[in-house]
């Protein structure tokens, strides 16, 4: 135990963040953040932030197959560390604690202390601590007793590690905590190796896990080493392709001479970065791991012995092992995507929910198919043969809104509207209302459907009398309801009625499948113009390398115009719009979970400005094009208006004529 209480912890934190000294180290660092970015209080303590329910089932859901490789590894760590009385707690990126394991005997202890399931170690919403801390610096820490900045936890001990997905995105921590440990920070030098130790083995099974339709190389400075651990691993495809590269493979291939990232692993040949080339990979991967001399020698003169792992999984479009049970055959939802895994991954949450009573809220960038994927969900479902509205809230005027959904009785108006409507509400009964945009529902509105998803009756304005309706709700937003909720523009009872289960469609650019949908949406518009079409590989390389602000919706009126302008539907490089020729802007998803861990934040900070530039540039000059007429620059950029209107906002443009 620490010698120090409560008082004097806070006074010490007061004054070393009060001082104007240089700040010495990391925890010092995250104190003064706790004070001046995140507004915290040191005299102050708050007790631990646990979520329930349907928001942690939020938090769980998006990382779902990654919690199940995780478990594992997690079960064999507390083995190892369970009679020195810690506890694990895996977190998300946000640092939400998304998976536990530890002793029940102290079950009351480790939920007030936070070491528990649901527990938001966010250094925003906890102060300094290992979990919060390791997330801001991306990098492993001990926050051993009094670094933490919160005094009511300076009991405590935390290890952290940080996670990092098969893309190299930042994803998650692993913790090892404990409620009390010996005072000499030495005492957990130990328990930090574990836990790096441990996250790295995480890191790697879930990377083999993520690529198991690929070869995967293995490769280690030492031979007995590399079909132990392979602290580098390269997936690859049939043409000799990166697919993947673990931490490891980044930080020393990516690596140029003065220590700096050197270009995009992913994308690269083998060929570029052995001087072997393809023949020597493809030969260990016949020879196997028994042949002891089967060595690589990068361009810059590093060698590494080698394996290969052969791909585990063919592709295939088979239904996964989990949703052969309770999945229904859903061709329309099967059509959606190729070999994309989170695409996959969708498709199969989908088949689960399609008849049972349960809402689903879908989130996803605009364009990026919620409307073709509720579509997909009512089709599937036993509901099929009954309606399918559509509602876009943001396109209705919101003065119509409240008539359009709950229709009237005769009478309430006059002149055209006087002999009453049926309300979109009561025209799905039985079959499925889709309700886009929910986000831009306006409050008074949230408050009525909310009533009418309760009591499943809805009254028309203007009478008395509730019609009983049957009613299977599918919601859709881009923006972060959650967000909007804090922010007091949505009502949370609504959301949580809503999201009996979440669905998030990735943005075009991070998907797998792009030559399937390209080929799928080519071809329908072909259908729709009356011939065949075929895209040269030229022309294909340039639409898989564009970043799609627009996503499919963009895709798609792209290869419409290439069809319409190509000789006789065969598309090649010159059919494509000249803003696919200039070179990409760099993509960075916006999401701070995505952020690419090894890169200063500064560089990403600055990349994602220019990319908002750059979208704006795009837009504005879109908009000059067309002489300011929103729905052409929107038709061309692939955008819907209500989309157009927002960026303009966002990036500050006005109109001449409003100016
Ligand atoms: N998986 C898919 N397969 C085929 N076409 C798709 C797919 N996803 C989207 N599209 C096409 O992309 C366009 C946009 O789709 P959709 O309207 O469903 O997107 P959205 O996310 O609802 O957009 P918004 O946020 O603007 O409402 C449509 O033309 C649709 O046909």
């Amino acid at each position: 135990m620490h010698d120090i209480d409560q008082r004097a912890h806070i006074e010490r934190v007061l004054s070393v963040t009060r001082s104007a000294e240089a700040k010495a180290d990391r925890i010092q660092r995250s104190w003064q953040r706790c004070i001046e970015d995140y507004d915290l209080d040191p005299t102050r303590p708050t007790p631990a932030h646990i979520i329930e329910g349907p928001r942690l089932r939020e938090h769980r859901d998006q990382i779902e197959d990654f919690l199940q490789v995780a478990r594992t590894g997690m079960e064999q760590l507390y083995k190892r560390v369970c009679d020195l009385g810690y506890v694990l707690l895996l977190t998300d990126a946000q640092g939400v604690a998304v998976d536990f394991i530890g002793n029940d005997r102290w079950q009351g202890e480790l939920r007030r202390s936070g070491l528990y399931l649901g527990a938001d170690w966010s250094e925003a919403r906890a102060g300094t601590c290992a979990v919060g801390t390791c997330i801001a610096d991306r990098s492993a820490i001990t926050c051993h007793q009094i670094d933490h900045f919160d005094a009511s936890h300076i009991d405590l001990t935390c290890n952290s590690a940080p996670l990092l997905d098969p893309t190299g995105d930042f994803m998650g921590v692993l913790d090892v905590s404990a409620l009390t440990s010996p005072s000499p920070r030495e005492s957990q030098h130990l328990a930090l190796q574990l836990t790096m130790m441990y996250a790295k083995m995480i890191e790697d099974a879930n990377f083999l896990h993520f690529f198991r339709e690929a070869s995967v190389l293995r490769l280690s400075a030492a031979w007995p080493m590399v079909d132990l651990s392979g602290e580098l691993m390269l997936a690859f495809d049939a043409d000799g392709v990166v697919v993947g590269a673990n931490s490891g493979a980044r930080r020393t291939l990516q690596t140029g001479r003065d220590g700096e990232p050197d270009g995009e692993l992913v994308g690269t040949p083998l060929d570029a970065i052995f001087r072997e080339g393809m023949a020597e990979v493809w030969r260990i991967a016949r020879a196997g791991i028994a042949n002891a001399r089967a060595a690589l020698t990068t361009h810059q003169l590093g060698v590494f012995y080698a394996d290969v792992i052969a791909p585990r999984v063919i592709a295939s479009h088979r239904p996964a092992a989990d949703s052969v049970e309770t999945a229904v055959s859903a061709p329309a939802l099967d059509r959606l995507a190729g070999d994309d895994p989170q695409m996959q991954r969708l498709i199969r949450q989908a088949k689960r929910l399609v008849n049972k009573s349960v809402d689903i809220l879908l989130h996803g960038e605009t364009g990026t198919g919620k409307e073709v994927v509720a579509k997909a969900l009512h089709e599937s479902s036993e509901r099929r043969d009954q309606a399918f509205v559509a509602i876009n809230c943001a396109a209705i005027p919101e003065s119509l809104i409240e008539s359009e959904l709950f229709g009237y009785a005769p009478g309430t108006f006059t002149g055209g509207r006087s002999k009453g409507m049926k309300g979109l509400i009561a025209q799905a009964d039985g079959g499925t209302l889709f309700l886009d945009e929910i986000g831009d529902m306006p409050m008074h509105l949230q408050t009525r459907l909310l009533r009418v998803l309760a009591e499943k009756e809805v009254t028309p304005l203007g009478s008395d009398k509730a019609q009983a309706i049957r009613l299977t709700v599918v919601a859709a937003s881009h923006r972060d309801l959650r967000k909007l909720i804090a922010d007091g523009l949505f009502r949370e009872d609504l959301y949580y009625r809503l999201c009996g289960a979440i669905l998030y469609l990735p943005p075009l650019r991070q998907r797998r499948d792009k030559v399937f949908l390209i080929d799928r949406l080519a071809s329908e518009e072909a259908a729709e113009m009356g011939c065949t079409m075929s895209i040269d590989p030229q022309a294909m390389a340039v639409l898989c390398a564009h970043p799609w602000p627009g996503n499919v919706r963009q895709l798609r009126n792209v290869l419409r115009f290439a069809l319409a302008v190509s000789d006789g539907g065969q598309i090649r490089l010159d059919d494509l719009p000249g803003e696919l020729m200039e070179p990409a802007a760099p993509v960075h998803d916006t999401a701070p979970a995505m952020a690419t861990p090894q890169a200063p934040a500064r560089t990403v900070a600055a990349d994602r400005a220019s990319w908002r530039d750059q979208e704006g540039q795009w837009l504005l000059e879109a908009l000059q094009r067309h002489k300011w007429c929103v729905t052409a620059a929107a038709d061309e950029l692939g955008l819907c208006r209500a989309t157009v209107y927002r960026r303009m906002k966002r990036h500050g443009i006005v109109p001449p004529n409003l100016q």
